[in-house]
């Protein structure tokens, strides 16, 4: 059994269409007899003379495909002028695809300065015009077909360049590119194994039309005289010989036409047909991704960060043992109308072989928290402020490198789509293996069992069957274990759970929780919950921190925030919970949405919602308190609040 890609699929699909078959034998053909003629055939191409008594010929006996305008047999010049074609062509195609695809996927992949620089030369390039580029050239290198066809290589580059680079754009924004990137696969990897394969098939048409087009102007410099001297035979001299001959013997311009006309043919559509068989590997995965949550640069400078938090607040401190400690965290968004922060003075720690529950409304910034630890903000998201310090490196400063090392090896993350976020073209095997080779350093066969013990760490029924299965073939929840067994494979101390469970039935959430629940007994890692559940919260947690508006608005030991909330929006939560409701009561909402970033109101974020609020909470920020140890509050009212709960308790 391979753990390999398997393109049998492709090839099958490929072979079984009698038109590919056709068009792959005439094209092999061609480059056979480009390789054998000349060794064949040696005189031909230095015969600058035939049977003089018998020229401009239609096809007899002797001569099957006739003679040209010196009595030279075309068919011998035809199959020896096959390797100079071919050859041209080739020059032309290399050059095209060395430039245009790894620039284009360069553009596409990273974006931003990359894109626009690369865009920019592609432009510039674009507006040459061609044929007088190639005349050019041509003058400084008179009768050279390899310097005609190199210049034709670099014009055409930027039609390929932009192609890869369009294909490029929605690949990237997959979420198992993403995953890749978690799971701490470096950049070239990720662009070579999982973009590449992706968008190979605009690339093979669009290479077959620059292969096409090349031909053309070979045979139309051969055919004006400019590469290719007499008397050596290229297909578009003998144009240029028929052509002369026209009235005489109109043959002789039929074998090379057709020869150019078939290759051309067989080109477009060959490149068609293995876009078609591609087509049929890749199709997309039945779920999108919700949005995009991949690659970005890590923050700005280091000067920002290193910023104090707004003077006369009280902030608190990280406990000093914790594994994972967020200080003061600020995260903007630039965006047409300026930066916009998402995220503002978020502190959280977490303790080595803790649970931490991390809850709050759609939008209140949980994600983009939890994507900023492991530096991979989206879009144009970036760290204006604060510390990420992960046993006892800080994250913020570390470089793209060094964050490879922490993704997968010290933080793993697991996503609430596991289905997207594995790749559909490979089977599940593969994908495992290739995380546990990248952290482990494993020769194939050995990161294999590796793999397949992970597979069987997360408790899935038969892991042989599973390693040889492709995403499509697994089920939600057998996919959340799959990529729970992927984000284990760096042996991680910290696991970011982003809302896990939520695209799950009922049972199968259960069984995923226990999974976890089972795993961080065992392997005594961390885990940071996203999640809107508080059931999970209660049922997972030891602490729990609630995020309203982008900030930390309470944070607490789990028991003690459900007995008694400080801050009237967990207090607004907490009875909002469908676990508490009571039969035949009405469950309480909370009026409102939560603001979106740049609408946030002045002072406390919750005030325009929040029953208690008073003047002093529109005035001016409200700062984290501490009301008792272990107990934070971003509200100036949790005392009263406290006293009120404890009041109904009594
Ligand atoms: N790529 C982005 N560009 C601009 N704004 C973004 C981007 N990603 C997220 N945001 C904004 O950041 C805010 C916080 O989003 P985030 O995804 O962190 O919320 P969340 O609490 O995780 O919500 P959910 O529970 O729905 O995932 C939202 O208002 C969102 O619109």
């Amino acid at each position: 059994m391979s753990d390999d890609f398997q393109p049998r699929g492709f090839y099958r699909h490929l072979l079984g269409h009698p038109l590919a078959v056709a068009c792959l034998a005439y094209l092999g053909a061609l480059i056979v007899v480009a390789i054998v003629a000349p060794i064949v055939l040696p005189g031909v191409a230095g015969t600058r003379s035939g049977d003089l008594a018998a020229i401009r010929q239609g096809p007899t006996g002797a001569h099957l495909l006739g003679t040209d305008s010196l009595g030279r047999d075309v068919l011998e010049r035809l199959l020896v002028g096959t390797r100079v074609t071919l050859l041209g062509v080739a020059q032309a195609v290399v050059v095209v695809v060395a430039l245009g695809v790894p620039l284009g996927l360069l553009a596409g992949y990273f974006g931003g300065r990359t894109d626009r620089v690369v865009t920019w030369l592609a432009d510039v390039t674009f507006a040459m015009p061609a044929i007088v580029m190639i005349l050019v050239v041509l003058a400084l290198f008179p009768q050279s077909m390899t310097a005609a066809m190199l210049t034709l290589g670099v014009i055409a580059a930027p039609g390929l360049m932009r192609v890869t680079r369009s294909a490029t754009l929605p690949v990237r924004e997959e979420l198992y590119i993403a995953a890749a990137q978690v799971a701490g696969l470096s950049r070239t990897y990720i662009i070579s194994r999982h973009v590449l394969p992706r968008v190979a098939g605009p690339v093979v048409v669009q290479v077959s039309l620059v292969a096409a087009s090349a031909l053309l102007v070979q045979t139309g410099l051969a055919f004006l005289g400019l590469v290719v001297a007499e008397p050596a035979p290229s297909w578009g001299g003998m144009v240029a010989d028929g052509f002369q001959a026209i009235t005489e013997e109109p043959w002789l311009i039929w074998p090379p036409g057709l020869a150019i006309a078939f290759t051309v043919l067989a080109l477009g559509l060959l490149g068609d047909l293995v876009r078609d068989a591609g087509t049929e590997r890749w199709a997309p995965s039945a779920r999108r991704p919700r949005r995009r949550r991949s690659a970005t640069r890590r923050s700005a400078g280091a000067a920002a960060l290193d910023q104090p938090a707004p003077a006369g607040r009280p902030v608190p401190r990280p406990a000093p043992e914790a594994l994972l400690s967020i200080e003061g965290l600020t995260v903007a968004f630039d965006t047409p109308a300026g930066a916009r922060k998402v995220v503002e003075d978020v502190w959280l720690a977490i303790g080595a072989g803790e649970t931490v529950g991390v809850v709050g409304e759609s939008g209140s910034g949980k994600t983009v928290t939890a994507t900023a630890i492991i530096g991979l903000l989206p879009g144009m998201g970036r760290i204006e402020r604060g510390r990420v310090v992960f046993d006892g490196a800080d994250l913020a400063l570390a470089t793209e490198r060094g964050m490879r090392e922490i993704r997968g090896k010290g933080i793993g993350l697991i996503s609430q789509e596991p289905m997207v976020a594995l790749n559909p073209a490979y089977r599940v095997g593969w994908q495992l293996t290739e995380v546990v080779r990248r952290h482990r350093g494993l020769a194939r066969r050995a990161a294999r069992e590796r793999a397949l013990d992970l597979l069987r760490e997360v408790q899935l029924p038969d892991p042989e069957s599973v390693f040889r299965r492709y995403p499509h073939e697994l089920s939600g929840g057998m996919a959340q274990r799959v990529a729970i067994a992927r984000a284990l494979a760096g042996e991680p101390k910290l696991l970011i759970a982003d809302e896990p469970t939520t695209a799950l039935d009922v049972t199968v959430q259960a069984e995923i929780l226990e999974l976890l629940r089972r795993l961080q007994a065992e392997r005594g890692m961390a885990i940071m919950f996203v999640t809107h559940d508080w059931g999970v919260v209660a049922d997972m947690c030891d602490r729990a921190v609630v995020m309203y508006a982008g900030q930390v608005v309470e944070e607490g030991e789990v028991t003690a925030l459900f007995h008694a909330a400080r801050h009237p929006y967990t207090k607004a939560l907490l009875d909002s919970n469908p676990h508490a409701a009571v039969d035949q009561e009405l469950l309480p909402v909370i009026s409102g949405a939560v603001p979106k970033p740049g609408q946030w109101p002045a002072g406390c974020h919750f005030h325009p919602r929040c029953p208690l609020a008073t003047d002093a909470c529109r005035a001016h920020p409200i700062p984290l308190e501490q009301p008792a140890p272990g107990r934070w509050s971003r509200c100036i009212h949790h005392q009263r609040l406290a006293a009120a709960q404890e009041g109904a308790a009594a």
